[in-house]
Protein backbone atom coordinates (compact mmCIF):
# COMPACT_ATOMS: atom_id res chain seq x y z
CA UNK A 1 0.00 0.00 0.00
CA UNK A 2 2.80 2.60 0.81
CA UNK A 3 6.01 2.09 -0.65
CA UNK A 4 9.08 4.67 0.47
CA UNK A 5 12.06 4.12 -0.90
CA UNK A 6 15.47 5.66 -0.59
CA UNK A 7 14.53 8.68 0.95
CA UNK A 8 17.15 11.47 1.94
CA UNK A 9 16.96 14.72 4.06
CA UNK A 10 19.53 16.69 5.39
CA UNK A 11 18.87 20.21 7.36
CA UNK A 12 22.60 21.98 6.61
CA UNK A 13 25.32 19.58 7.26
CA UNK A 14 23.20 16.71 9.14
CA UNK A 15 21.57 14.06 7.63
CA UNK A 16 18.63 13.55 9.38
CA UNK A 17 16.70 10.46 6.55
CA UNK A 18 19.77 8.72 4.89
CA UNK A 19 18.64 6.69 2.81
CA UNK A 20 15.83 5.05 4.83
CA UNK A 21 12.93 3.01 2.89
CA UNK A 22 9.75 1.60 4.65
CA UNK A 23 6.59 -0.84 3.23
CA UNK A 24 3.71 -0.80 4.80
CA UNK A 25 1.07 -4.07 3.59
CA UNK A 26 -3.09 -3.35 3.45
CA UNK A 27 -5.07 -4.04 6.38
CA UNK A 28 -1.62 -3.91 8.58
CA UNK A 29 -0.38 -2.01 11.19
CA UNK A 30 3.29 -1.35 11.22
CA UNK A 31 5.70 0.55 13.82
CA UNK A 32 8.03 2.83 13.02
CA UNK A 33 10.65 3.40 15.78
CA UNK A 34 14.42 4.24 16.99
CA UNK A 35 16.06 6.62 19.41
CA UNK A 36 15.46 10.14 19.95
CA UNK A 37 16.78 11.51 16.44
CA UNK A 38 16.35 8.86 14.59
CA UNK A 39 14.97 11.04 11.77
CA UNK A 40 11.47 9.33 12.66
CA UNK A 41 8.75 12.52 12.27
CA UNK A 42 11.24 13.93 9.58
CA UNK A 43 10.51 10.16 7.61
CA UNK A 44 6.67 10.88 8.36
CA UNK A 45 7.00 14.70 6.62
CA UNK A 46 8.87 13.19 3.68
CA UNK A 47 5.70 10.94 3.16
CA UNK A 48 3.25 13.29 3.54
CA UNK A 49 4.92 15.67 1.67
CA UNK A 50 5.13 18.50 4.60
CA UNK A 51 8.71 18.12 3.81
CA UNK A 52 10.16 18.04 -0.14
CA UNK A 53 12.94 14.85 0.20
CA UNK A 54 16.30 15.68 -1.85
CA UNK A 55 15.71 12.23 -2.81
CA UNK A 56 14.28 9.29 -2.89
CA UNK A 57 10.29 7.97 -3.95
CA UNK A 58 7.79 7.55 -2.54
CA UNK A 59 4.36 5.03 -3.83
CA UNK A 60 0.95 4.79 -2.75
CA UNK A 61 -1.96 2.50 -4.07
CA UNK A 62 1.57 1.65 -6.79
CA UNK A 63 1.76 5.86 -7.59
CA UNK A 64 3.59 8.02 -6.94
CA UNK A 65 2.78 10.73 -4.38
CA UNK A 66 5.83 12.87 -3.65
CA UNK A 67 4.77 15.66 -6.81
CA UNK A 68 1.27 16.06 -4.87
CA UNK A 69 0.30 18.65 -2.17
CA UNK A 70 0.07 17.31 1.35
CA UNK A 71 -3.94 18.19 1.01
CA UNK A 72 -3.71 16.02 -2.16
CA UNK A 73 -2.25 13.11 -0.56
CA UNK A 74 -4.43 13.50 1.91
CA UNK A 75 -7.40 13.04 -0.39
CA UNK A 76 -5.60 10.18 -2.19
CA UNK A 77 -6.47 8.48 1.44
CA UNK A 78 -2.97 8.95 3.37
CA UNK A 79 -3.14 11.10 6.60
CA UNK A 80 -1.08 11.65 9.21
CA UNK A 81 -1.46 13.43 13.17
CA UNK A 82 1.73 15.37 14.67
CA UNK A 83 3.17 14.28 18.02
CA UNK A 84 1.94 17.66 19.57
CA UNK A 85 -1.62 17.70 18.58
CA UNK A 86 -2.87 20.61 16.49
CA UNK A 87 -6.40 21.35 17.09
CA UNK A 88 -7.86 24.57 16.45
CA UNK A 89 -8.10 25.60 20.01
CA UNK A 90 -10.18 28.46 19.17
CA UNK A 91 -12.64 26.36 17.37
CA UNK A 92 -15.15 23.66 19.04
CA UNK A 93 -14.25 20.57 18.58
CA UNK A 94 -17.05 19.18 16.40
CA UNK A 95 -16.06 22.38 13.84
CA UNK A 96 -12.34 21.10 14.23
CA UNK A 97 -13.64 18.08 12.72
CA UNK A 98 -15.95 19.57 10.05
CA UNK A 99 -13.00 22.15 9.38
CA UNK A 100 -10.41 19.41 8.60
CA UNK A 101 -12.67 17.56 6.35
CA UNK A 102 -13.66 20.68 4.16
CA UNK A 103 -9.69 21.77 4.10
CA UNK A 104 -8.91 18.27 2.34
CA UNK A 105 -11.09 19.05 0.35
CA UNK A 106 -8.82 22.49 -1.28
CA UNK A 107 -9.95 25.06 -3.50
CA UNK A 108 -12.37 24.39 -5.46
CA UNK A 109 -13.59 27.04 -7.81
CA UNK A 110 -16.42 25.49 -9.03
CA UNK A 111 -17.39 24.32 -5.26
CA UNK A 112 -18.74 28.34 -4.80
CA UNK A 113 -21.05 27.65 -7.93
CA UNK A 114 -23.09 24.09 -6.18
CA UNK A 115 -26.68 24.74 -5.83
CA UNK A 116 -27.32 25.65 -1.99
CA UNK A 117 -29.10 22.84 -1.57
CA UNK A 118 -26.62 20.01 -2.23
CA UNK A 119 -23.70 22.19 0.34
CA UNK A 120 -26.35 22.03 3.05
CA UNK A 121 -26.61 18.24 2.62
CA UNK A 122 -22.77 17.41 2.14
CA UNK A 123 -22.59 19.70 5.44
CA UNK A 124 -24.86 17.79 7.03
CA UNK A 125 -22.81 14.55 6.12
CA UNK A 126 -20.31 16.03 7.50
CA UNK A 127 -21.79 16.56 11.15
CA UNK A 128 -22.94 13.09 10.78
CA UNK A 129 -19.97 11.46 10.11
CA UNK A 130 -17.76 13.81 12.47
CA UNK A 131 -20.61 13.17 15.48
CA UNK A 132 -20.50 9.23 14.65
CA UNK A 133 -16.70 9.27 15.04
CA UNK A 134 -16.74 11.40 18.08
CA UNK A 135 -19.01 9.40 19.82
CA UNK A 136 -16.35 6.47 18.72
CA UNK A 137 -13.59 8.03 20.70
CA UNK A 138 -15.76 9.15 23.69
CA UNK A 139 -16.03 13.20 22.82
CA UNK A 140 -19.29 13.27 21.57
CA UNK A 141 -20.34 14.80 24.85
CA UNK A 142 -17.69 18.11 24.36
CA UNK A 143 -18.57 18.45 20.91
CA UNK A 144 -19.60 22.04 21.34
CA UNK A 145 -16.05 22.39 23.51
CA UNK A 146 -13.49 24.74 22.55
CA UNK A 147 -10.99 22.47 21.70
CA UNK A 148 -8.60 24.79 23.53
CA UNK A 149 -9.86 23.43 26.66
CA UNK A 150 -8.78 19.43 26.03
CA UNK A 151 -6.78 17.84 27.88
CA UNK A 152 -3.73 16.47 26.05
CA UNK A 153 -5.00 12.80 26.24
CA UNK A 154 -8.14 14.76 24.58
CA UNK A 155 -6.37 16.14 21.74
CA UNK A 156 -5.01 13.58 20.87
CA UNK A 157 -8.19 11.73 20.65
CA UNK A 158 -9.15 14.64 18.77
CA UNK A 159 -6.86 14.41 16.23
CA UNK A 160 -7.09 10.66 15.67
CA UNK A 161 -10.65 11.20 15.13
CA UNK A 162 -10.64 14.46 12.43
CA UNK A 163 -8.10 12.29 10.62
CA UNK A 164 -10.62 10.25 9.76
CA UNK A 165 -13.02 12.51 8.57
CA UNK A 166 -12.00 11.61 5.22
CA UNK A 167 -12.24 8.09 5.33
CA UNK A 168 -8.29 7.76 4.74
CA UNK A 169 -7.00 4.11 3.73
CA UNK A 170 -3.87 4.82 5.80
CA UNK A 171 -2.92 6.90 8.67
CA UNK A 172 0.20 7.88 9.68
CA UNK A 173 0.07 8.46 13.48
CA UNK A 174 3.37 10.26 15.20
CA UNK A 175 3.39 9.39 18.80
CA UNK A 176 -0.26 8.53 19.75
CA UNK A 177 0.75 7.61 22.97
CA UNK A 178 3.05 10.29 24.42
CA UNK A 179 2.08 12.24 27.47
CA UNK A 180 -1.28 10.08 27.56
CA UNK A 181 -2.41 8.41 31.25
CA UNK A 182 -2.15 4.73 31.18
CA UNK A 183 -5.94 4.07 31.06
CA UNK A 184 -6.47 6.27 28.22
CA UNK A 185 -3.24 4.59 26.17
CA UNK A 186 -5.15 1.22 26.42
CA UNK A 187 -8.46 2.72 25.16
CA UNK A 188 -6.51 4.80 22.29
CA UNK A 189 -5.03 0.90 21.51
CA UNK A 190 -8.25 -0.66 21.30
CA UNK A 191 -9.61 2.08 19.02
CA UNK A 192 -6.71 1.43 16.87
CA UNK A 193 -7.44 -2.08 16.46
CA UNK A 194 -11.12 -1.46 16.09
CA UNK A 195 -10.54 0.65 13.09
CA UNK A 196 -7.93 -1.78 12.18
CA UNK A 197 -10.71 -4.26 11.69
CA UNK A 198 -12.77 -2.10 9.71
CA UNK A 199 -10.00 -2.07 6.91
CA UNK A 200 -7.82 1.04 8.03
CA UNK A 201 -4.21 0.69 7.87
CA UNK A 202 -1.66 2.28 10.15
CA UNK A 203 1.83 3.04 10.08
CA UNK A 204 2.89 4.59 13.83
CA UNK A 205 6.18 6.07 15.44
CA UNK A 206 5.79 5.10 18.88
CA UNK A 207 8.25 4.97 21.95
CA UNK A 208 5.82 3.22 24.29
CA UNK A 209 7.26 -0.20 23.52
CA UNK A 210 3.96 -2.12 25.08
CA UNK A 211 1.99 -0.52 22.25
CA UNK A 212 4.23 -1.21 19.79
CA UNK A 213 4.38 -4.94 20.94
CA UNK A 214 0.61 -4.96 21.36
CA UNK A 215 -0.49 -3.79 17.99
CA UNK A 216 1.93 -3.72 15.18
CA UNK A 217 2.38 -6.84 13.15
CA UNK A 218 5.76 -5.30 11.70
CA UNK A 219 8.13 -3.22 12.98
CA UNK A 220 11.09 -0.94 11.68
CA UNK A 221 13.89 0.63 13.52
CA UNK A 222 15.31 3.48 12.44
CA UNK A 223 18.54 4.57 13.56
CA UNK A 224 20.35 7.72 12.23
CA UNK A 225 18.25 8.11 9.31
CA UNK A 226 19.21 4.68 8.13
CA UNK A 227 17.10 1.27 8.49
CA UNK A 228 18.96 -0.76 11.47
CA UNK A 229 16.18 -3.67 11.09
CA UNK A 230 12.86 -4.78 10.18
CA UNK A 231 10.18 -7.69 11.23
CA UNK A 232 8.15 -9.07 13.65
CA UNK A 233 7.85 -7.01 16.83
CA UNK A 234 9.51 -9.81 19.30
CA UNK A 235 12.20 -10.58 16.34
CA UNK A 236 13.37 -6.60 16.80
CA UNK A 237 12.73 -6.60 20.08
CA UNK A 238 15.65 -9.57 20.73
CA UNK A 239 17.77 -7.94 17.94
CA UNK A 240 21.11 -6.99 19.74
CA UNK A 241 21.77 -3.76 17.29
CA UNK A 242 18.45 -2.19 18.35
CA UNK A 243 19.62 -2.77 21.69
CA UNK A 244 22.79 -1.45 21.09
CA UNK A 245 21.11 1.70 19.31
CA UNK A 246 18.78 2.05 22.21
CA UNK A 247 20.72 1.35 25.10
CA UNK A 248 24.27 2.29 23.47
CA UNK A 249 27.30 -0.35 24.48
N1 LIG B 1 13.55 21.42 10.46
C1 LIG B 1 14.70 20.94 10.94
N2 LIG B 1 15.82 21.68 10.87
C2 LIG B 1 17.01 21.22 11.32
N3 LIG B 1 17.17 20.00 11.90
C3 LIG B 1 16.08 19.22 12.00
C4 LIG B 1 14.79 19.64 11.53
N4 LIG B 1 13.91 18.65 11.78
C5 LIG B 1 14.60 17.66 12.36
N5 LIG B 1 15.89 18.01 12.51
C6 LIG B 1 16.96 17.16 13.06
O1 LIG B 1 16.91 15.93 12.35
C7 LIG B 1 17.19 14.84 13.23
C8 LIG B 1 16.03 13.86 13.19
O2 LIG B 1 14.91 14.48 13.84
P1 LIG B 1 13.49 13.76 13.93
O3 LIG B 1 12.60 14.68 14.69
O4 LIG B 1 13.07 13.31 12.60
O5 LIG B 1 13.87 12.49 14.82
P2 LIG B 1 12.89 11.50 15.60
O6 LIG B 1 13.40 10.13 15.35
O7 LIG B 1 11.48 11.77 15.23
O8 LIG B 1 13.16 11.91 17.10
P3 LIG B 1 12.20 11.81 18.41
O9 LIG B 1 11.96 10.36 18.67
O10 LIG B 1 13.03 12.46 19.49
O11 LIG B 1 10.94 12.59 18.10
C9 LIG B 1 17.43 15.45 14.61
O12 LIG B 1 18.82 15.60 14.81
C10 LIG B 1 16.73 16.80 14.52
O13 LIG B 1 17.32 17.73 15.39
Amino acid sequence: MLAAHRLCKSFGGLRAVDGASIEVSQGSIAGLIGPNGAGKTTFFNLISNFIRPDQGRVLFDGEPIQHLQPHQIARQGLVRTFQVARVLSRLSVLENMIFAAQRQRGENFWYAWWPCTEVAQEERQLRDRAMTLLESVGLDQMAQTYAGALSGGQRKLLEMARALMTEPKLVLLDEPAAGVNPTLINQICEYILTWNREGLSFLIIEHNMDVVMSLCDRVWVLAEGRNLADGAPVEVQRNPQVMEAYLGQ
